[in-house]
């Protein structure tokens, strides 16, 4: 992790989001992942997951005895927990349920969107670094709440060739139907195609590593994403009013996700920055995830130190966080300044962890600058919509002369003959 001006930083971060010959590799590897599934279906599921996860799998799906299994192997205190979790997470993502609605346009005419659950759905939760049960509530409830019919969630398996207990729990809570034992791109592969074990979904949620992201961009219109949501990122804006041991904190809970996450202060202050600095160096060694963290520091750490909050501002909308913290004077103030950022936390006593476990807005949020045009996972994502029309005779008798207008300017005479028969012949 170093200090930067601006300037220092926006050339490199350029350079390094537009770095073909790094994208042209992943690609290489997850398209031949793809098509490996896509060809030998659960064979290559076996064998990829022995390749990349070191396990030789004799099922792919969990089994009810893992399943009872695991409630055993997890202490009350965790459940207690979760389940308040579980109670914030349905809190909040109930006020985003939308329904349909109609409107009586003119007499005669019936307008309206009808909103209808996604029937299939497939939860990626990662797993090669970390177990995440938090991300099973995170991407089952607003599933749940959308009325989705059936849920399926895969997860890569653990060195014993079982799935982590807590990710097994947390999916018995929220209600999920089957769990297979299967990560990276394959897993994205399965969902997005089918194999003998594997059902095809209509759309695929969740996070993952690099492998998992991109798996999803590539498999994209076969079936439905809900976002690019890769390693994770944070970014911090402070000034001279943030504790600096609460900003290396929070900038260290995020690094230690992955070697490729991304960990960035925006300060005002170049004094704060040094003493930032020197935080985030003695806090790291005492962490037990200190290896990934170090890396992740040494090619995505950074502390940049602007002129003043106006510039920060204009680095944050540029680089497009999944996390911003605002630790400044006047967070409220300052909020609206920021276009781009996937979740905003505002002030000393809101940090990141605090949204990744516990709030109740979800924690699957865009990553790598997408943060500029998506939204985080909600129950949005599990429905979508569909028109109603409904024109009685008379209403559509009094609209014909205009359809058939357009339909001849635009040539397509089957159409305009579609209304004319009814113009000329009303009762037949
Ligand atoms: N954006 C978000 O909302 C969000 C939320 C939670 C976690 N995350 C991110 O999810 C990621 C989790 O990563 P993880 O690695 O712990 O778990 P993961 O499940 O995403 O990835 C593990 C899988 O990657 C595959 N893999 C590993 N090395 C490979 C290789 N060399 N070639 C091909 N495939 C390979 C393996 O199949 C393995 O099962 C982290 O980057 C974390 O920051 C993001
Ligand atoms: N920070 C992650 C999203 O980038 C979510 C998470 C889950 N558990 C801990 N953190
Ligand atoms: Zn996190």
């Amino acid at each position: 992790m170093n200090i930067q001006t601006k300037e220092e930083f926006l050339q490199v971060y350029k350079a390094s989001t537009s770095d073909q010959l790094k994208e042209q590799e992943l690609d290489q590897d997850v398209l031949e992942i793809i098509s490996g599934v896509r060809k030998d279906g659960d064979e290559a599921l076996y064998r990829y997951t022995n390749k990349f996860d070191h396990v030789v799998l004799d099922s792919l799906i969990v089994s009810e005895e893992e399943l009872l299994e695991a409630k055993k192997q997890v202490d009350a205190g965790f459940l207690d927990a979760l389940k308040q979790a579980k109670e914030n997470i349905e809190a909040f993502h109930k006020e985003q349920k939308e329904q349909s609605w109609f409107v009586n346009k003119a007499p005669g005419i019936l307008l309206g969107q009808k909103v209808t659950p996604i029937e299939k759905v497939g939860v990626y939760v990662p797993g090669g670094k970390a177990a995440y049960p938090s991300t099973v509530l995170m991407d089952v409830i607003p599933a749940k709440i959308a009325g989705v019919e059936k849920i399926v969630l895969t997860t890569p398996p653990q060195a014993n060739g079982k799935i982590n207990p807590h990710v097994l729990v947390a999916a018995q809570l929220v209600g999920v139907d089957t769990i297979y034992k299967v990560g990276g791109a394959q897993a994205i592969a399965a969902l997005a195609y089918g194999t003998e074990t594997i059902e095809k979904v209509a759309k695929i949620v969740g996070p993952g590593n690099a492998f998992v992201a991109r798996a999803k961009k590539w498999v994209y219109g076969d079936v439905a994403i809900d976002m690019i949501a890769g390693p994770s990122e944070i970014c911090i804006v402070a000034d001279q009013t943030a504790p600096p041991s609460f900003v290396a904190a929070d900038l260290l809970s995020q690094a230690e996700h992955d070697e490729l996450a991304s960990s960035i202060c925006i300060t005002t202050s170049e004094a704060l920055a040094e003493q930032i600095l020197a935080e985030v160096e003695k806090q790291t060694n005492v962490l037990e995830r200190s290896e990934i963290i170090t890396q992740s520091l040494k090619q995505n750490g950074k502390i940049i130190v602007t002129a003043n909050l106006k510039e920060a501002f204009s680095v944050v909308n540029e680089i497009a966080p999944e996390h911003l913290q605002l630790m400044i004077e006047k967070p409220y103030d300052s909020l609206s300044n920021i276009k781009n950022a996937g979740a905003i936390f505002l002030g000393n006593y809101s940090p990141e962890p605090l949204g990744d476990y516990f709030a109740g807005p979800n924690h699957t949020l865009p990553t790598n600058g997408t943060a500029k045009f998506a939204s985080p996972l909600g129950v949005y994502d599990f429905m979508k919509k569909s028109s109603i029309i409904s024109y009685s005779e008379e209403a559509l008798l009094q609209a014909t002369d205009s359809i058939i207008k357009i339909a001849t300017v635009e040539g397509l005479t089957a159409h305009a003959n579609s209304i004319q028969i009814r113009k000329d012949d009303p009762n037949a």
